[in-house]
This record gives C-alpha cells, structure tokens and sequence, in this order.
C-alpha cells in the first residue's frame, strides 16, 4: 500500500523571537517524531557546533552550486550569509510518511508556501515589541546598529503573519513548544478524517 506522505511543518517568525530555542526545545523532548531538517549555511560554525548536526557549512561557492542544481527547496541571504534547506532530504523524509520540521526565517517560508502550499505554518510571535528588543539585547549577538534594524525589519515582518496557518505567541518556551505540538496533532486528525470521508464517499458510488 502506498504510505500517507508525512507533513510539512515551518516553523518562522522574527529574528530575536525564539525560533531555535523553541525547535532545540521541543527535539530535546523526545516526545515527537519529526525529523529536523538541516539546513545548509555559509555562516561559520559558533563554537560548539558540529558539521551536520547543527548545520551543514559550506563556501558560498559551493552554496551557490547547490542554488544552480536546484538543490535548495529555499534559500535566503542573511545578515550577510547564506541560509537553505535541501530539498533532497526533504521529499525523501516526507515520502516515507514521516513529519519534516523546518526553522528558518521568514523569506524562506515565503518560498516553501509557493512549492508546498500544504505544508502547516506556523509563525512565532513575541509578546511585545519591547520583548522581542529585550530578547535580541540579552542574546548579545548584535550591534546597537543593527538591533535598531532588526526591529524595523521585525515589524514589516510581523505584518506578513496572516499568510500563515497559525500564530503562536512565545510567552514562556514550554508553552509555545505544547501549543506548537498541539497543533501539529490537530492537524493530522483533521487531515485523517478528511481522507477517510473521501475514501467513504468513494466506496459508496
Ligand atoms: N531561509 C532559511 N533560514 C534559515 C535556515 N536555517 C536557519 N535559518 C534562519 O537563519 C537565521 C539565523 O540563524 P543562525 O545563524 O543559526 O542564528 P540565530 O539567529 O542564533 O538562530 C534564523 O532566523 C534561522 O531560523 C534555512 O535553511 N533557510
Ligand atoms: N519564551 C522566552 N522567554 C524569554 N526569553 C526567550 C524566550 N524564547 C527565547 N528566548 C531568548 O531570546 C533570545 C533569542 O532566541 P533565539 O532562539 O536565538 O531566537 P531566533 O532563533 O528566533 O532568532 C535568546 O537569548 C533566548 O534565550
């Protein structure tokens, strides 16, 4: 018998906001099946992080080949360097009926809702604005320049929310990593009663 195909989940929003505290939170749980999908950069491994696990780092020469052989299911440039996702292991793990699990900023989801229109979106929201700004400060990871300009940049990016199928605020992590894993399991009830109404409906004509 042909396998369901597994589910699409991207999970975005703006910079500073939690993605990837929410995402290592929720894989460290071990209470979900989704796979992780690791993405491609040419930014330099933090200390600490390994080839392959956290991401896998590349010359922008050699992103820039994946870009050319379609390798890439989105990519985006980011302060600077270049984020994508592979979208070999993508079709794969979702071939064989398992969930995939993308974090990535928001101009790539806006590329993944145009190749997959049925994947579920989920968009991080802060807060506050103040918080999302007193989160970005404690991270330490910016100039006071550049906070200034990722905060213009997260309110135009905040306005793209409608696009997604969800919005979950990240008010405390445990609760937006419950909220996410709800979702995603109303999901797969809602799309396993629709396949079983149809297949009803077939069986009856
Ligand atoms: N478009 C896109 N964004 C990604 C991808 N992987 C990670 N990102 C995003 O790139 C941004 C920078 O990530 P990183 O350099 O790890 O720093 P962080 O800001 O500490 O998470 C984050 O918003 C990630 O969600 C990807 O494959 N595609
Ligand atoms: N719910 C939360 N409450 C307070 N601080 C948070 C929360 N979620 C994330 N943070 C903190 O906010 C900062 C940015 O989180 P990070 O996961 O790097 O964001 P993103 O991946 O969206 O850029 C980090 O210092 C992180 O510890």
């Amino acid at each position: 018998m042909k396998k369901e195909r597994g589910l699409l989940i991207v999970l975005s929003g703006p910079s500073g906001v939690g993605k990837g505290t929410v995402r290592k939170t929720i894989f460290s749980q071990n209470d979900t099946n989704f796979e992780y999908s690791i993405s491609v950069t040419t930014r330099k491994p933090r200390e600490g992080e390994v080839d392959g696990v956290d991401y896998f780092f590349k010359s922008r020469e050699e992103f820039e080949e994946m870009i050319k052989h379609d390798k890439l299911l989105e990519w985006a440039e980011y302060v600077g360097n270049y984020y994508g996702t592979p979208i070999d292991y993508v079709e794969k793990t979702l071939s064989e009926g398992k969930d995939v699990f993308l974090e990535i900023e928001v101009q790539g989801a806006i590329q993944v809702r145009k190749a997959f229109a049925e994947g579920l979106f989920i968009f991080l929201m802060p807060p506050s604005l103040s918080e999302l700004k007193s989160r970005i400060v404690t991270r330490g990871t910016e100039t006071n320049e550049l906070i200034e300009n990722r905060m213009k940049v997260a309110k135009e990016e905040i306005e793209l929310m409608d696009a997604y199928d969800y919005v979950v605020e990240n008010d405390h992590v445990e609760l937006a990593c419950e909220r996410i894993k709800a979702i995603v399991q109303a999901e797969h009830c809602r799309r396993e009663r629709i396949a079983h109404l149809y297949k009803k409906m077939l069986e009856v004509e």
